[in-house]
């Protein structure tokens, strides 16, 4: 029995080779960002492997044939602002054509808990598959509050996707909202006093805006 159902843990050694650069605190900015769409991408071909095909006829130069292919305006990347951002072209590559729905929110320094700034609903959420990007999963606090939203607003098909999560985060996101996947690069020890993840990668914002 997995100590955590829904979470899936990408051991994938070019996402953990490319994760250790991000960890690296000598890691520049540029090579950062580059790294995080990177991982990025490659979570993003591991959440989507269930979506729903439809078979369309195409014409080869010899020939047609039956081919599948997705409907990519059903899916909707959901970045958590402002760190989640940091992974939206690295979605992008693969699903050019999915929808991208901010949702702002921060975690306030001294009680942790989430404040929302902004969210826009997208219409006709019924059919959609809701990917939630955020490269840190720490309390769970912003990710719970993000899947509550999104639910209300009457989506069904979500999964979360991040960086690096924190046993505390999973454990109250998993409580909280048990039907919504979690994919994450790495499943790390644990939160220090100010509930930052350790080891972690510091402060994700920060190092992706250069705001320290
Ligand atoms: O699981 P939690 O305890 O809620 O922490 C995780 C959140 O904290 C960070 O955002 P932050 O509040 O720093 O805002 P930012 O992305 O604008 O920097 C991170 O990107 C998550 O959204
Ligand atoms: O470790 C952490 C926790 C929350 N937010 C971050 O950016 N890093
Ligand atoms: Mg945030």
């Amino acid at each position: 029995m997995k100590r955590f159902p829904t979470l899936t843990v990408s051991n994938h050694p070019l996402i953990q080779h490319k994760l250790s650069y991000i960890r690296d605190k000598r890691t520049s900015k540029k090579v950062f960002k580059e790294l995080v769409d990177e991982v990025g991408t490659l979570l993003a071909y591991e959440i989507t492997k269930n979506l729903p095909v439809r078979a369309v006829r195409v014409e080869t130069p010899l020939e047609t044939t039956t081919c599948n292919v997705i409907d990519s305006e059903n899916v909707v990347l959901v970045p958590l602002l402002r760190a989640g951002l940091g992974m939206v072209d690295g979605v992008r590559n693969l699903i050019p054509n999915c929808a991208i729905c901010h949702l702002g929110l921060y975690r306030d320094h001294e009680t942790h808990e989430p404040v929302t700034y902004y969210f826009k609903p997208m219409q006709r959420p019924e059919n959609r598959m809701f990917i939630m990007v955020d490269p840190m999963l720490a309390t769970g606090g912003s990710a719970i509050a993000s899947a509550d939203m999104l639910k209300q607003s009457g989506a069904k098909d979500i999964k979360f996707m991040c960086l690096v999560a924190a046993p505390e985060g999973v454990e109250a996101f998993q409580h909280a909202h048990p039907d919504i996947e979690i994919f994450a690069a790495a499943l790390d020890d644990r939160l220090n006093d100010d509930a930052y993840i350790l080891p972690g990668l510091g402060d994700a914002g920060d190092r992706l805006f250069g705001t320290t």
